[in-house]
């Protein structure tokens, strides 16, 4: 019989103050198994907080957590042990050199030597640190302790990924590769809560989206209102004037177009919306050669969230 699904993230109205700052207020999510969800907000809106939570590295005031099914508090070695956790800083791990931080890393999680040792390499070459990996951990550039970390977070296959802002640092090709690993091990099964500002690389690999503001998850009919909002369209056409001429025949007005190099740019409320301005393009007889949103699905929500920050609550995109 094969095992059941592992029941992923389930986070219920979780709060967490520092003396009279309230870093999370109210925090309600779902991160599925097998699903890569990112996890969306401003500067200061508590993201750290409720990873730290959620990685049974600090106690929640109110609220329940699970991670794979245990509680973070009451459960605390259960969760370790299905959990990885990449934090967005390296702790002090300084004197020691790449492979034996990801060995010293496997003996606590109990593996025997020839087991750390063995998991090491094998990380060593996924996260391809290789011609570093007997240098200490001191003299690494920012982007090779992210690597480091990441390894780190994967020496016992966690079944519950957390990582907070790992692609800070990486290079394009880097970044390239974190994403096609990300997505390799939610294929797998791994459940991955995944936090960044980089809202264009998360529109790559994430499944799903929940919105952090001033510690509150945003509700499902905020999102779908910040979703619904008009966003900006990329439209190019050799004949920009008769692109522009096209466009206000078909309704938009003069003023709501921009100009951007060789692209105009003009608000469109929806997918249903944008298809029908293309048709009546195309039937003006404009020959188009792009056509696209000019802010990504995360993006857009993230802003149009951002616009509208006085209504409350909860989760998803
Ligand atoms: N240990 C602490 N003591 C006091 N205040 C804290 C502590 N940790 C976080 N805070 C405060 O809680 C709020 C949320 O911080 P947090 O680091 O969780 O936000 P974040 O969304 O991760 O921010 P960023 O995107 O800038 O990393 C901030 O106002 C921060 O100053």
């Amino acid at each position: 019989m094969s095992p059941s699904p592992s029941p992923g993230v389930v986070v219920d109205s979780v709060a967490r103050s520092f003396g009279s700052v309230h870093a999370v207020r109210d925090a309600s999510l779902e991160a599925p198994a097998g699903q890569v969800t990112a996890l969306i907000g401003p500067n200061g809106s508590g993201k750290t907080t409720l990873l730290l939570m959620l990685a049974s590295l600090l106690r929640p005031d109110a609220g329940t957590i699970s991670i794979a099914g245990f509680d973070p508090v009451t459960q605390t070695e259960e969760v370790r042990a299905r959990l990885g956790w990449m934090p967005d800083v390296l702790g002090s791990w300084n004197v020691l050199t790449v492979r034996s931080a990801l060995e010293t890393t496997g003996r606590l999680y109990r593996m025997t030597a020839a087991q750390s040792s063995r998991r090491a390499s094998e990380l060593i070459e996924l996260v391809g640190l290789g011609p570093i990996a007997d240098q200490p951990a001191r003299v690494l550039s920012r982007g090779q302790k992210q690597k480091l970390s990441l390894a780190r977070a994967l020496v016992h296959d966690p079944e519950v990924l957390l990582l907070d802002e790992p692609a800070s640092g990486l290079d394009p090709v880097a970044r390239n590769d974190l994403q096609l690993l990300i997505r390799d091990l939610a294929a797998r099964g791994t459940t991955v809560l995944i936090s960044s500002h980089v809202l264009a690389e998360l529109d790559e690999i994430a499944d799903r989206a929940v919105y952090l503001e001033a510690g509150v998850t945003a509700s499902a009919d905020r999102v779908a209102a910040a979703q619904g909002t008009e966003r900006p369209w990329r439209i190019r056409a050799r004949d920009l004037p008769g692109l522009g001429g096209a466009l206000v025949a078909a309704g938009v007005h003069p003023d709501d177009i921009r100009t951007d190099r060789d692209e105009l740019i003009v608000p469109v409320a929806g997918e249903d919306a944008a298809a029908e301005l293309l048709t009546r393009l195309v039937r003006a007889g404009v020959a188009i050669s792009t056509f696209a949103p000019a802010l990504g699905d995360l993006e857009h929500t993230f802003q149009g969230l951002a616009r509208d920050t006085h209504r409350p609550t909860g989760s998803t995109r």
